[in-house]
This record gives C-alpha cells, sequence and structure tokens, in this order.
C-alpha cells in the first residue's frame, strides 16, 4: 500500500508509504487522505490527525514526477491540481488538530502538506522548501495559500516561497513555520509533544480549531486555493516547466 492509516488512543496517523522516491504522491496516496478524512469525520473519538513519511530519509517529496509529467496542458493540470488541493482543503480543515511529523526532506507539495497542518515537528537535519520554482510553477496546491496563514512574517512569507531552496530545521524554527525541531524517535516526539494537548474533552480541542475554520471561510480561503491553483496550471503549460521536469527525470538511475 502506498499508505497506511493507524489509529491508537484517540490518534489517527496517516503514514506515505513510497520511501524509495521519498514519499512522492500519486492518486493512491490521495485516496489514504480521502480516507483519513472519512474516519476522522466518522469517530467522534479521534483528538488529532497526524501525517507522516515512511522511512528515515523523507517526509514527502511531492507529487509523483513520473505520473505528472504526462500532464501537459492547463486544462490537464487544473484538473489534477484542483482535484488534489480540495482533498488536502478537506484535511486541513478537519475538526480536530492536524499534525505534520515531519521526518525528512519536505519539498514540493511536500512541503505543502506540511503547510497545511497546524503543527508541525520537525527532525533535525530535515530540509523544506517551496521549490517548485526550480519547475517554473509555483505552489499547486494550496501550499502557498496556507503558508500565507501561519503568521511568519510577510517578508519571511515571501522569501520562503520565490527562494525555492530547502530550509534547513533550524532556519525553518527561526522564522517560525517548524513548530517544534526534534531529534531521535518521531514517535517519541510526538507523544512528549501531544502530553498537554490531549488531556481536554475532544469537544475543547473541536471548539478551538473551529475558530481557525471560521476564520478561513470568512477570508475565502478555499476560493484563494483554486486562485493558486489557477495560476500553477497556467504556468504549468509552459515549455519551462516541461524542460525542468524532463531534466529532472533525465537523470533518473
Ligand atoms: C503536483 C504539483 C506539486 C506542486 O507544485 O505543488 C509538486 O509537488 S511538483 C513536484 C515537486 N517535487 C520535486 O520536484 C522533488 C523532486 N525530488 C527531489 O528534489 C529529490 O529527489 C529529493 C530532494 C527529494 C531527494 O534527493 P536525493 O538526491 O536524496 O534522491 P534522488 O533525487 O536520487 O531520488 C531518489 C529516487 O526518487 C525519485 N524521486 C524523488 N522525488 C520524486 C518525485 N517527486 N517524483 C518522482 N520520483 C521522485 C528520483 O527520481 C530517484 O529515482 P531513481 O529511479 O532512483 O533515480
Amino acid at each position: 500500500m502506498a499508505y497506511r492509516l493507524v489509529k491508537r488512543e484517540g490518534i489517527i496517523i496517516l503514514e506515505i508509504n513510497r520511501p524509495a522516491i521519498h514519499n512522492a504522491i500519486n492518486m493512491e496516496v490521495l485516496e489514504g487522505f480521502k480516507e483519513l478524512v472519512h474516519i476522522v469525520k466518522n469517530e467522534s473519538s479521534i483528538k488529532l490527525a497526524v501525517i507522516t513519511g515512511a522511512g528515515d530519509k523523507s517526509f514527502c517529496s511531492g507529487g509523483d514526477l513520473t505520473v505528472l509529467h504526462k500532464l501537459k496542458t492547463e486544462q490537464e493540470s487544473y484538473e489534477m491540481l484542483s482535484d488534489a488541493a480540495t482533498i488536502l482543503y478537506d484535511v486541513a480543515t478537519l475538526p480536530i488538530p492536524t499534525l505534520a511529523l515531519v521526518n525528512g526532506t519536505a519539498v514540493g507539495g511536500g512541503c505543502e502538506i506540511a503547510t497545511l497542518c497546524d503543527y508541525r515537528l520537525v527532525k533535525k537535519g530535515a530540509k523544506c522548501g517551496f521549490i517548485q520554482g526550480q519547475l517554473a510553477i509555483t505552489s499547486g496546491w494550496g501550499g502557498g495559500t496556507y503558508l500565507w496563514e501561519k503568521g511568519l512574517r510577510l517578508d519571511h512569507t515571501l522569501q520562503m516561497l520565490t527562494e525555492s531552496i530547502p530550509y534547513a530545521s533550524d532556519q525553518l524554527l527561526a522564522i517560525g513555520w517548524a513548530t517544534e525541531v526534534f531529534e531521535g524517535n518521531k514517535y517519541d516526539a510526538l507523544e512528549t509533544f501531544i502530553q498537554k494537548m490531549i488531556v481536554p474533552h475532544e469537544s475543547v480541542l473541536k471548539a478551538y480549531k473551529m475558530q481557525l475554520i471560521r476564520k478561513w471561510q470568512q477570508t475565502k480561503l478555499f476560493e484563494r486555493i483554486i486562485e493558486e491553483v489557477r495560476t500553477c496550471s497556467v504556468l504549468w503549460e509552459q515549455e519551462a516547466h516541461h524542460q525542468a521536469v524532463d531534466s529532472f527525470l533525465s537523470k533518473k538511475k
């Protein structure tokens, strides 16, 4: 399976399970996100949703370029991008806190997925960044729009998007993108982090998450995400993007 879903003691964990290609996202993984949303919305006892990656190298390297490179036109890419962005919006607006357990590299759409979560626990040494610019596109799953919502200094937000490079864990903490940086076993770090949060009744957690979701509804976050998708799909069709993807794939061993 391209993902694993594990429930334990009020927590549900989705692990992206494609470590050979740095946990790149394909349609099967997106189905896993849909299943995560379905479970949380139907099991009121779940208090926290965690996303992580299999292995110790990567959290997620974004969209699977061996699949995505087949999409050439604005319309083809818009359909894929909007489908994924809609699924990920349902994850971001789950009625409980969400946490990215960043066990390694998170780049491109992988950095977008970590950014949409409410918390980011980042392994020391992990590198995360919006590297889409290296492919001559912008973020396309909502990640840029979510980043503007995370309360970083506006110049740091624009810098993280436009530099299109992975940031080291200490820099991610310094600019306020990482909630915490941990060393050692990721599940030990998760356990320590949630000790305090799991105490309140789930209705308390849901009430506070609803305050954020209400703000996003009132500021038309989803509409802004679809504008991001449209911008990405226009750039996607450009020759510069296709050349950048072909160049990456031609390096494959
Ligand atoms: C859908 C749109 C979305 C957005 O724009 O919002 C996106 O995410 S677009 C995709 C953006 N992601 C990338 O461009 C990341 C590409 N990958 C890398 O930069 C590197 O692989 C990295 C930094 C993750 C790891 O580098 P490292 O040198 O340690 O490993 P390799 O590059 O040799 O990778 C090993 C192996 O995995 C394959 N691989 C890695 N990432 C992807 C990917 N996203 N899609 C498909 N395949 C990927 C890589 O080709 C190598 O394959 P091999 O056959 O072993 O040569």
